[in-house]
């Protein structure tokens, strides 16, 4: 809904560089040899609108359906699981934000070979400010700093795991804010793939600055 962004529409779609964030992002995947295929989770009202804009507009010859989703991330993911055609158990699936442009090749094939070894795995950057675990306003923590590191994605998965912790995540209720925490509530390890700094996820209206920043900088 984009609500931090405040932008009144949905975020995905602002033009970053003359291009709409969520057609950077999926353009990556389309230029990159280890993806086969790709779904796109989009509220329902807008799937004509995705379709229009993003998938004919640019090309995307491998987008294989837009499947609506839920009310919460996890929700989306499920469904956009749910929706894959003819997937193997072993079968490598990476989850992605939309509106995370700046992905690269690299994390998509690192992501893909960790996945297939370790079965699950997330890209991430180590913190680098104290970070404090705060209680009606007051301090109750400051974990180890070289403990911490920032979850980004995509995080990559062997399709029987993600599934079923999907499965029994919905079953019991369980909701986590991304998808690798569903695998760790299970008890399962998750690999860690070297991200960047740059991975940002587009959420509020200073990453927008960052982000046209980072477009100079390449260009
Ligand atoms: N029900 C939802 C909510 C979010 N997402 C996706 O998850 C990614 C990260 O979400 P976030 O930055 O939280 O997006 P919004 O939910 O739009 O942000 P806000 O909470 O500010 O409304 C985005 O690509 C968004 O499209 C999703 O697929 N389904
Ligand atoms: C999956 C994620 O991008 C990892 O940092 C993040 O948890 C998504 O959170 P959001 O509240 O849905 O933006």
């Amino acid at each position: 809904m984009g609500k931090r962004m405040g932008a009144g529409s949905n975020k995905q779609y602002l033009m970053l560089d003359g291009m709409p964030i969520l057609a950077r992002t999926v353009r990556t995947f389309q230029e990159a040899d280890c993806i086969d295929a790709i779904y796109l989770i989009s509220p329902e009202q807008e799937i004509p609108f995705c379709r229009s804009e993003v998938v004919e507009r640019y090309g995307f010859t491998k987008v294989r359906a837009i499947v609506p989703g839920g009310s919460e991330r996890q929700h989306s993911v499920y469904n956009g699981l749910r929706a894959i055609d003819g997937i193997e158990p072993d079968d490598v699936v990476l989850i992605h934000d939309g509106v995370r442009p700046f992905v690269s090749v690299q994390m998509l094939e690192d992501s893909v070979a960790a996945a297939r070894e370790a079965g699950a795995c997330v890209v991430a950057v180590p913190v680098k400010d104290t970070v404090k675990v705060v209680r009606e306003g007051v301090v109750a923590a400051t974990p180890p700093r070289e403990t911490l590191w920032l979850a980004q994605t995509p995080q990559g998965f062997r399709y029987g795991l993600i599934r079923a912790a999907h499965d029994q995540a919905a079953a019991a209720g369980f909701l986590g804010t991304d998808d690798a925490s569903l695998m760790e509530w299970q008890g399962q390890p998750v690999r860690v793939v070297q991200g960047d700094y740059r991975n940002i996820k587009i959420t509020t209206p200073e990453d927008l600055i960052l982000a046209e920043a980072f477009l100079k900088e390449k260009n």
